[in-house]
């Protein structure tokens, strides 16, 4: 519950520009010019500069109020404010959205160490997973882990177009915060001797066991301080649920955030599938099968926290794998790989001006982390589809590599 002199509101950034960060800081702002009590109407939208017709994007941006390159034919709310600077972008906002292909967040988050607000709160919108040292991460711990921040998770069946031209659908945005620190004073950015204060948490020091907010055991979350609203469940439901875009909030960060980075996985096999020309019930097949994979590494390796039925009734499980393997990106290269007899890297280059495949990737992460565990033939679609990108089976072969999938994820 607020308290009385909860007066001050949250500053909102977006820290992403392309075809889907654009549209959920067109979403964000229309929240916050209808919720004047608790956020400020302003959205500031990171852009990585880039030239687009001979001029800096973020000048067309906020000149056009459109982002001509990666959400062309799509108002955007006057208040969106395109900022090439990322330190400035982020100054003072009480709530990150970090939503970028998932390749470019980690130096993204050491720009802005020690630019935000101790006490800011993330959402990450990114479907990916980071895999390194043959260890897995969810996006949401990674940045948590870096800014010494909690962040949460948005996914779903929300192919970025369809939600810009505001066509109804369902999100779930996962978001459970540790208990704060109430002990701790808020720290300032930056200290007297210069250093940020995010680096004067030495993590390396502390007990490395960690739960899914991405924070070593011993890192308490600051506290907000008391003049601004809380950010639960409701002011997060708040700033995102539209009359468009459904939301519905949920604790299980490691659910939604794994169902929408596998997924991608799943979506090439059914691109390749169509492009063969086998039809529904091969892709329906293959939705099954992934499914199932999902839900097998979701509890393997996230097993403390995950629950199935975020999988199975959440948007951010079934229904955004049927929206990818319909309409996704990912499928639709992968079917056009089949069709034209080119590669993937080939047509994402042709087709998507500048957007980024996030299956191709996910696939390599999480091939590369089964093989440190042994664990390939555990999952026979997702290192099917390692193996077809590698060019060490055929697309053809999907059926008889599958075959031995014997997963009992939901008994
Ligand atoms: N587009 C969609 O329909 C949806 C995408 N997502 C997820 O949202 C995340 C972001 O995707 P999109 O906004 O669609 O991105 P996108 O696919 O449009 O990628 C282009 C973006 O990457 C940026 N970029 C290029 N090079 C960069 C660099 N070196 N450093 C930093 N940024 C660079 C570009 O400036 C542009 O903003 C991804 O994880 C994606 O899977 C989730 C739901 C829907
Ligand atoms: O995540 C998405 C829909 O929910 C978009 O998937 P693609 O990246 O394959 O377009």
């Amino acid at each position: 519950m607020a308290s009385l002199s909860a007066n001050k509101k949250h500053k909102v950034t977006v820290v992403g520009s392309g075809n889907w960060g654009s549209t959920i800081a067109k979403v964000v702002a229309e929240n916050t010019a209808s919720h004047p009590d608790l956020f400020e109407k302003e959205v500031q939208m990171w852009v990585f500069e880039e030239q687009v017709e001979g001029r800096n994007l973020t000048e067309l941006i906020n000149e056009k109020h459109e982002n001509q390159k990666y959400l062309p034919g799509i108002p955007l709310p006057k208040h969106v404010i395109a900022n090439p600077s990322i330190e400035d972008a982020v100054k003072g906002s009480t709530i990150l959205v970090f939503n970028l292909p998932h390749q470019f967040i980690i130096a993204q988050c050491r720009q802005i160490k020690g630019h935000i607000e101790p006490y800011a709160r993330g959402i990450s919108c990114i479907k990916g997973v980071n895999v390194g040292d043959g260890k897995i991460s969810l996006f949401s711990e990674t940045i948590g882990r870096e800014l010494g921040i909690y962040c949460g998770a948005l996914s779903g069946a929300n192919i970025a177009n369809e939600v810009a031209q505001e066509k109804w659908c369902e999100t779930t945005i996962a978001y459970d915060p540790p208990p704060v620190d109430s002990q701790a004073p808020t720290p300032a950015k930056t200290p007297p001797n210069g250093t940020p204060a995010s680096s004067q948490l030495d993590l390396t020091k502390l007990d490395q066991h960690k739960d899914v907010s991405g924070l070593p055991s011993k890192v308490k979350l600051k506290p907000l301080p008391a003049e601004f609203h809380p950010i639960d469940h409701v002011t997060i439901k708040t700033l995102f649920h539209r009359p468009y875009f459904h939301a519905r909030v949920v604790s299980d960060v490691a659910g939604v955030s794994l169902g929408g980075a596998l997924k991608n996985i799943v979506a090439l096999a059914a691109g390749w599938v169509d492009g063969l020309g086998w039809g529904d019930n091969a892709k329906a097949a293959i939705m099954r099968v992934g499914l199932l994979e999902m839900v097998d590494f979701g509890k393997r390796f996230f097993g403390k926290t995950i629950q199935t039925k975020t999988f199975t009734e959440e948007s951010a499980g079934v229904a955004d794998l049927i929206t990818t393997c319909s309409g996704g990106r990912n499928h639709r290269c992968a079917k056009m790989s089949v069709v034209e007899g080119k590669s993937i890297a080939e047509i994402e280059e042709r087709e998507l001006n500048g957007q980024k495949l996030q299956g191709v990737s996910t696939a390599e992460e999480v091939n590369n982390f089964l093989k440190s565990q042994g664990l390939e033939k555990e999952f026979p679609l997702f290192t099917a589809v390692s193996q077809i990108l590698k060019g060490e089976a055929k697309y053809e072969d999907i059926p008889k590599l599958i075959e031995s999938e014997t997963s009992d994820a939901f008994a």
